[in-house]
């Protein structure tokens, strides 16, 4: 039997009944089979590949080739939860240079949303992809892909200055054309904050149980992180006698608000 596969409005019509999202990062056709029968909502091909699949120290030497090669792995997987794929390093350097990066990510990666990591520089880039009929998850708080200028993966928005930066930049990018955000490593009450002022949906990591929706790297939640995992996921396996059971108590743990608990919520 077919079911009703997940759109941008269906995101955005969970929200406004106060649904939970449940979104997990996946890579290849056998995970996006098993997330999707789970229930996951959207599948999120994250550059993060680049250091839980490539094993490197960070997301930058991600290619836009190799977020269409994993992308399309996971569309011949999926059926019904929402394909977003992320816009590699530089990929949205340029308007032009990211509506060529997302026509690839969508006719050959599968994607059925774009997302890019950036502020308030991108409103005319996602804007421009809005306008060609590319739905937008926008990335906020934390941005892996300056690592190198942050020097570190660190929380954000935790002085008033930078939170009102943040605040500053949903507005712009929902006001772009935006669909969905994700907020990555930013207080809990500025999340909630953000969450609640916008009406597109708002999907957390490292972010508090007050926005509409989680997100978790898929290697991090069934405890296969190398190194010592963020501070902020749960290892589900834990528990469980496997994979398909630990997804499970993830997406039971989104829907009901039981996950993030407090000692996965650092600020
Ligand atoms: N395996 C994995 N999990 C992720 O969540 C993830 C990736 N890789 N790669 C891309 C980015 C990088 N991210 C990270 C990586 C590390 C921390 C981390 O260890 N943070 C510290 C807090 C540091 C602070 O603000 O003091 C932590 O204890 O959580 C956070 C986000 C999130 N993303
Ligand atoms: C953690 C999510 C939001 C991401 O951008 C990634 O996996 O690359
Ligand atoms: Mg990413």
């Amino acid at each position: 039997m077919s079911v009703a596969p997940v759109s941008v409005a269906t995101l955005s019509a969970m929200k406004a009944r106060g649904e939970r999202i449940v979104s997990l990062t996946c890579y290849d056709a056998c995970f996006a089979h098993l997330l999707d029968r789970a229930g996951v909502d959207l599948l999120l091909v994250g550059d993060s590949l680049g250091m839980v699949l490539q094993g490197h120290a960070t997301t930058v030497p991600v290619t836009v080739e190799q977020m269409a090669y994993h992308g399309a792995s996971v569309a011949r997987g999926r059926e019904r939860a929402l394909l977003a794929v992320d816009l590699p390093f530089m990929a949205a350097a340029t308007p032009e240079r990211a509506l060529d990066s997302a026509a690839r990510l969508m006719q050959e990666g599968g994607a059925q949303v774009v997302k890019l990591e950036g502020g308030e520089w991108l409103a005319e880039t996602v804007r421009r992809l809005s306008e060609q009929g590319v739905p937008v998850c926008a990335h906020l708080g934390l941005l892996p892909q300056s690592v190198n200028r942050l020097g570190g993966y660190r929380f954000q928005g935790r002085d008033e200055t930078s939170a009102e930066r943040i605040r500053r930049e949903a507005r712009v990018m929902e006001e772009a054309g935006a669909s969905l955000l994700v907020l990555e490593c930013v207080p809990a009450a500025l999340a909630g904050e953000i969450s609640r002022s916008l009406s597109i949906p708002v999907i957390g990591i490292g972010a508090g149980a007050g926005c509409d929706g989680q997100v978790l790297v898929l290697h991090d939640m069934l405890g296969l992180n190398p190194g010592r995992p963020p501070s902020f996921s749960r290892d589900f396996m834990q528990g469980c006698g496997s994979i398909g059971e630990a997804v499970a108590a993830y997406v039971e743990a989104v829907r009901d608000g039981s996950f993030p608990a407090a000692a996965e919520t650092p600020y």
